[in-house]
C-alpha cells in the first residue's frame, strides 16, 4: 500500500519529506509554426505536502495546462516536474500511468464518473486499476464520511451534481494520493454543495496530510485554499498566503486590467 506520509520528522535517510511538488521552468506549446499558442512560459514552483494552494487567473492564462502538466496527464513540452520527490518526465506512458494511480489523485468539474458502474464500483475502480486489493470496507467508511453510505448501488445518474462530486472526491482519496489536483470541482455545484466538497478537500489536507492543488475562477472557493498562486499567460505573477474571499477577488480585478492594459501595449 502507498505511503501516506504527512509533514514530519526525517525519514531514516535524513530527507524530510516535506516538498509535495515541485515545477522546474515548466514550458508547454501547443500547434506548431503558424498556429504556435505558448500555454506556459516557464514556471517554477514548490509546494510543501499539507498544504492546499488555489490556482487562478484570467481565462486562456494556462491554469488547466499546469494542472494536466503537474498531474502527469500532459506531457511538458521543456522543464521538469516532481511528484512526491520522483521526477514524472522521461517514463514510458506505462510508467507514468503507474505513478498516477499510485500518488495523484484528480477531480475534474464535470465528475467524469462512469455512468454505468455505481458509487461503489466508481470508487473502488482507482484501487482496482492500481493492482490493489478493492478495499469495500475502506471505500464504505469514505463514502459514509460524505454522507453517501445509503447511496453505495446508484449510479452516477440517480445522483445530484453535488453527490455525483462527492463519489468523484472519494474516488480520488480511496487511493491516500500524495497530491489531489482539482480542475474547478465546484464549477458546476451549488453553493451549498460547493461548500461541502471544499470543505473535503480541507479536511483531507488538516487530517490526512495531503496536498491539494485547485484551479478555479471563484474567489469563495479560493479562500479555503492556505495560499493563491495566480497566472497570467502561461506565467506565475503573484502569491498570496491566508487568501480571503474580498482580496482574492480584488487581486483578480487588478490582474485582468492589468493583463489588458500589456496585451493592448503589445498590439498597439
Ligand atoms: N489542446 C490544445 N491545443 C491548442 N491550444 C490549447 C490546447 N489546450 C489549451 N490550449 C491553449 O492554451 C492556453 C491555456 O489554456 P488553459 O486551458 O490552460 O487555460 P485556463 O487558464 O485553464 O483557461 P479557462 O479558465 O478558460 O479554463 C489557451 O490559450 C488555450 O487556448
Amino acid at each position: 500500500m502507498i505511503g501516506r506520509r504527512g509533514p514530519g520528522p526525517a525519514d531514516p535517510a535524513g530527507q524530510v519529506p516535506d516538498e509535495a511538488l515541485r515545477l522546474e521552468n515548466v514550458r508547454k506549446v501547443y500547434g506548431a509554426d503558424g498556429n504556435r499558442v505558448v500555454a506556459l512560459d516557464g514556471v517554477s514552483l514548490s509546494l510543501p505536502a499539507g498544504s492546499f494552494t488555489a490556482v487562478m487567473g484570467p481565462s486562456g492564462s494556462g491554469k488547466s495546462t499546469l494542472l494536466q502538466c503537474a498531474a502527469g496527464l500532459d506531457r511538458p513540452t521543456e522543464g521538469r516536474v516532481f511528484v512526491d520527490g520522483a521526477a514524472l518526465s522521461g517514463d514510458s506512458e506505462a510508467a507514468l500511468t503507474k505513478f498516477r494511480r499510485q500518488r495523484i489523485g484528480f477531480v475534474f468539474q464535470q465528475f467524469n464518473l462512469l455512468p454505468t458502474l455505481n458509487v461503489m464500483q466508481n470508487v473502488l475502480l482507482p484501487l482496482k486499476l492500481a493492482g490493489r486489493k478493492a478495499d469495500r470496507r475502506e471505500a464504505r467508511d469514505v463514502l459514509e464520511r460524505l454522507g453517501l453510505g445509503e447511496r453505495l448501488g446508484h449510479l452516477p445518474s440517480e445522483l445530484s451534481g453535488g453527490q455525483q462530486q462527492r463519489v468523484a472526491i472519494a474516488r480520488a482519496l480511496v487511493t491516500r494520493p500524495r497530491v489531489v489536483f482539482a480542475d474547478e470541482p465546484t464549477g458546476a455545484l451549488d453553493t451549498r454543495s460547493a461548500r461541502d466538497v471544499l470543505g473535503l478537500l480541507q479536511e483531507s489536507v488538516h487530517l490526512h496530510g495531503q496536498t491539494v492543488v485547485m484551479v478555479t475562477h471563484d474567489p469563495v472557493a479560493a479562500s479555503y485554499a492556505n495560499a493563491v498562486l495566480y497566472l497570467a499567460d502561461g506565467r506565475i505573477v503573484g502569491h498570496q498566503a491566508a487568501p480571503t474571499a474580498e482580496a482574492v477577488a480584488e487581486r483578480m480585478t487588478h490582474l485582468a486590467d492589468e493583463v489588458e492594459r500589456q496585451r493592448t501595449m503589445t498590439e498597439a
